[in-house]
C-alpha cells in the first residue's frame, strides 16, 4: 500500500483544518483569485522549449525578449498572471484572440493561437511573440505539464480519476474518506470545490481547463498533499481539460442520457468517455459493469491497458430489492466474459438511511463494509471507491482495516441527498438528468404508504431531449409532481417548464398514474407549496441544483440555495401545521398553476 503521513503530522498551509474529505486540512477563506490557484514557485520554461515541444510556427514579437521565460499558462485572461503564455483558442461564441491586448496587459509574455487567431494578434498590434498551431486546444495540455508538471524530484502525488454520467463527486469524496483514514493529506477537484491543500475554493466547473488543472496539481505538491480525487467529465475530455494527466486509476460509475447537445449521440459520449481508459490518461482501471455501457467500457479498457489493469465490479439487482450477487446464487450471467479481475457486491441490508454490504473479490477474498449513504446507487459509488483504492495499490486486509473507521463511507457531500427535515422527510439532490432521478426518487420514498412530493425543473441551454423524460419519470415515480425552473440561462423559463410538463401528462394520460402535476414559479415558492401541501408522513425531493447557491438567468446570477428555502419553509409551516394536498387552496397563485387533480389516497 502507499506509505501515507498521518494527515494530522502537519500543520495546514494557510488555514485551519476543517470538514474536507480525505482530511484535506483547509481553511474556509472566500473564493480567491487566479494567484491562489497557482503554485508559488512556479518553474521558468524558454518559449523556445516550448514551441519545440508542440512543433508551432513562430512569429516574432516587436518589442521585449525574444525568448521570454515562460512561468504559467491560461486559456481565460480574467485568468491571466505576469509570466503566462496566453492560449487564444476559437471557442463556441468568439475568438480568444480577440483577448489579446487584454491578455498582455495583464503581463502575458506570449501567445498560442491557431491561424484566424494570429489574423487578430496582427490586427491588434500584439508586441509579444505568437505560437501558431493549427490546434491550439489540442496541446495546451502538454504545454501546461511543462510548465506546472512535476520535478523529478517532487514527492509521489497519486492521481484518482472518477469518470461516468452520475456518482463522480459523491465516489471522489468517499475516495478521499478512505485514502483520509489511510493518513494521506488529501485532494480534490470536482463540481462542489477544490481542495489543493490550503484553501478549499467553490469550483466553476467540474473539470476546469488544462491550464488550472495543471497548476492545481502543482499547488497540491507544494501544500505536501499525496493523493488526489479528480472527477473527469465527458467536456473535459472532449476539451483536452485532462491531457498531459496519466491518472494512477481511474474509475467509471455509469453512462445514461445526458450531455447529448455536446456529443450527439449515446455512442459519442461513450466514445468520449472512454477516452480515459488509455495509456495516455491512466495506469489502472476500475469500471462498474452491471450494463452494457460499463461492460463496453470494460473491454475498451482492456484492450487499451491490458486485462491485468482491469478491475470490473458488478453490484447489480434491483433497487432495495433482493440483491442479484448473492455468493449462494451462484454465478452470474453478466460476469461471463469480463475481462481483468472480477468483485462483486453480496449480502446487502439495509441499514438506517444506508446499506452494508460485502464484496467479494478474487480467490473469495472478502471486504465487509457500511455506507449510510442513502440509496442503493451509493452501493455501487461505495464500492467503486474501495476497488480503486485497491487498485491504487493497498491490500484488502489494510482496507477492511480503514473500513472498520466509524463512518468511514459516509462522507457529507453537500447537496447530495442531503437530508433538511424528518417530518416530512424532506431532500435536497442534484439529480438532473433522468436516471438520477429515477434513483433519488426510489431511495426517497417512504415505506410506510406516505406520499412522494417532488420539486424539479429542467436546465436551459442544455440537452432538452431529457425534459419530456424527466417529466414522465417524475409523474411515474412521485404523488405529486411540481413543475419549477433550474438554471434557465439563455432560454425561455416557460418553455423549458412546458417540455418537462408535457412528459408529465404523457404518463397521467397515456399510462393512467393519477397524480397531482403542477407547475408553480420561481422555485422558492415552489418549494413553499411542497411544504404546504406535505404531511408528515410524507417525503419532500427537491430535485436538480444540489449545492448551487446561484441561479443563473439571462446572464445574471441571482441568488437561490435550495437547502436554505427548503430549511425556511419548513421552519414557516412548523408554525402553523401542513395542509393536506386535497384541502390546499388549488387556484393558481403567482405563477402556480395546477395541471391535474387526484392524489392517490
Ligand atoms: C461548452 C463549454 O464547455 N464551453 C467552454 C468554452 O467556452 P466557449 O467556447 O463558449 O468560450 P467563448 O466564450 O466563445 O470564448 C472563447 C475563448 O475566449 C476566452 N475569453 C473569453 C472572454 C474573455 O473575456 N477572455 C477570454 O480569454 C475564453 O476563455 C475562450 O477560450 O471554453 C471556456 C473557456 O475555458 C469554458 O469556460 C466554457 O465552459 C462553459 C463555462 C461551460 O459551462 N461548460 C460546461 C458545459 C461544462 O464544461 N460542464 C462540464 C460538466 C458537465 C457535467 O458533468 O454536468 C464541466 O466539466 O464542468
Ligand atoms: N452511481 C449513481 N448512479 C445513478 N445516480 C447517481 C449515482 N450516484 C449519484 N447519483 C445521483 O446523481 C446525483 C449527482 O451525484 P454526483 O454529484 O455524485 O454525480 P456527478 O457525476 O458528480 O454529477 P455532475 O457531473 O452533474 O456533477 C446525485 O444527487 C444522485 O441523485
Amino acid at each position: 500500500m502507499p506509505a501515507y503521513h498521518s494527515a494530522s503530522d502537519e500543520a495546514a498551509p494557510g488555514g485551519t483544518p476543517d470538514r474536507s474529505p480525505g482530511g484535506a486540512s483547509t481553511s474556509t477563506a472566500p473564493p480567491a483569485g487566479a494567484a491562489a490557484l497557482r503554485p508559488a514557485h512556479p518553474r521558468a520554461v524558454p518559449l523556445s522549449e516550448l514551441r519545440a515541444l508542440i512543433d508551432a510556427e513562430a512569429v516574432p514579437g516587436s518589442a521585449g525578449r525574444a525568448d521570454p521565460a515562460v512561468t504559467g499558462v491560461s486559456l481565460n485572461t480574467s485568468q491571466t498572471l505576469p509570466g503566462d503564455l496566453y492560449a487564444a483558442l476559437p471557442g463556441t461564441h468568439r475568438h480568444g484572440g480577440q483577448f489579446i491586448a487584454d491578455a498582455v496587459d495583464a503581463g502575458a509574455v506570449a501567445v498560442l493561437t491557431d491561424p484566424d487567431g494570429a489574423a487578430l494578434a496582427a490586427r491588434s498590434g500584439v508586441t509579444v511573440p505568437v505560437l501558431v498551431h493549427p490546434r491550439p486546444r489540442a496541446v495546451v495540455g502538454a504545454l501546461s505539464h511543462r510548465v506546472f508538471g512535476p520535478a523529478a524530484t517532487d514527492e509521489e502525488l497519486a492521481l484518482y480519476a472518477v469518470t461516468g454520467t452520475n456518482g463522480k463527486t459523491t465516489t471522489t469524496y468517499l475516495i478521499n474518506g478512505l485514502l483520509g483514514a489511510a493518513g494521506a493529506r488529501t485532494g480534490l477537484i470536482g463540481t462542489i470545490e477544490i481542495l489543493a491543500g490550503g484553501t478549499a475554493v467553490p469550483s466553476v466547473l467540474t473539470t476546469p481547463e488544462a491550464p488550472q488543472v495543471h497548476a492545481l496539481l502543482a499547488l497540491m505538491r507544494e501544500h505536501g498533499v499525496n493523493a488526489a480525487a479528480m472527477e473527469v467529465s465527458s467536456h473535459a475530455l472532449s476539451y483536452h481539460r485532462v491531457d498531459g494527466i496519466r491518472f494512477d486509476v481511474a474509475g467509471f460509475t455509469n453512462l445514461t442520457q445526458d450531455h447529448l447537445d455536446l456529443h450527439g449521440s449515446m455512442s459519442e459520449y461513450f466514445a468520449a468517455k472512454a477516452q480515459l481508459f488509455t495509456p495516455e490518461h491512466c495506469r489502472r482501471a476500475v469500471v462498474l459493469a452491471d450494463d452494457h455501457w460499463g461492460r463496453a467500457m470494460a473491454h475498451h479498457a482492456a484492450d487499451r491497458l491490458g486485462a491485468d489493469a482491469v478491475t470490473c465490479l458488478l453490484v447489480g439487482g434491483p433497487e432495495d430489492g433482493a440483491p442479484g450477487m448473492d455468493a449462494a446464487s451462484g454465478p452470474d450471467l453478466r460476469a461471463v466474459d469480463l475481462p481483468g479481475a472480477l468483485w462483486h457486491v453480496t449480502d446487502l441490508t439495509r441499514d438506517g438511511l444506508g446499506h452494508r454490504f460485502t464484496l467479494v473479490g478474487p480467490a473469495g477474498v472478502r471486504l465487509h463494509a457500511r455506507t449510510g449513504l442513502p440509496g442503493r446507487f451509493n452501493v455501487a459509488n461505495a464500492a467503486l471507491a474501495v476497488l480503486m483504492v485497491h487498485a491504487g495499490g493497498m491490500d484488502p486486509a489494510a482496507i477492511q482495516d480503514l473500513l472498520e473507521v466509524p463512518d468511514v463511507l459516509t462522507p457529507q457531500v453537500p447537496g447530495r441527498m442531503q437530508v433538511i427535515g424528518t417530518a416530512p422527510h424532506a431532500v435536497v439532490d442534484f439529480a438532473h438528468n433522468p436516471d438520477a432521478l429515477v434513483r433519488a426518487l426510489e431511495a426517497t420514498r417512504p415505506d410506510d404508504g406516505g406520499r412522494l412530493l417532488l420539486v424539479f425543473g429542467a436546465t436551459g441551454d442544455r440537452d432538452a431531449t431529457k425534459r419530456p423524460l424527466m417529466g414522465q419519470i417524475a409523474a411515474r415515480l412521485a404523488d405529486v409532481v411540481i413543475v419549477t425552473d433550474d438554471d434557465p440561462h439563455d432560454e425561455d423559463p416557460a418553455r423549458i417548464r412546458a417540455a418537462v410538463l408535457a412528459g408529465a401528462h404523457r404518463a397521467v394520460h397515456d399510462e393512467g398514474f393519477s397524480r397531482v402535476v403542477e407547475e408553480v414559479h420561481p422555485r422558492a415558492e415552489a418549494i413553499r407549496r411542497a411544504v404546504a401541501l406535505a404531511r408528515p408522513q410524507d417525503s419532500i425531493l427537491v430535485a436538480g441544483r444540489g449545492h448551487e447557491v446561484w441561479q443563473e438567468v439571462k446572464g445574471v446570477n441571482l441568488p437561490l440555495d435550495d437547502r436554505q428555502e427548503l430549511a425556511a419553509a419548513l421552519r414557516q409551516v412548523g408554525d402553523r401545521g401542513n395542509a393536506p394536498v386535497d384541502e390546499a387552496d388549488p387556484a393558481p397563485r403567482d405563477g402556480r398553476h395546477q395541471e391535474e387533480g387526484n392524489t392517490p389516497a
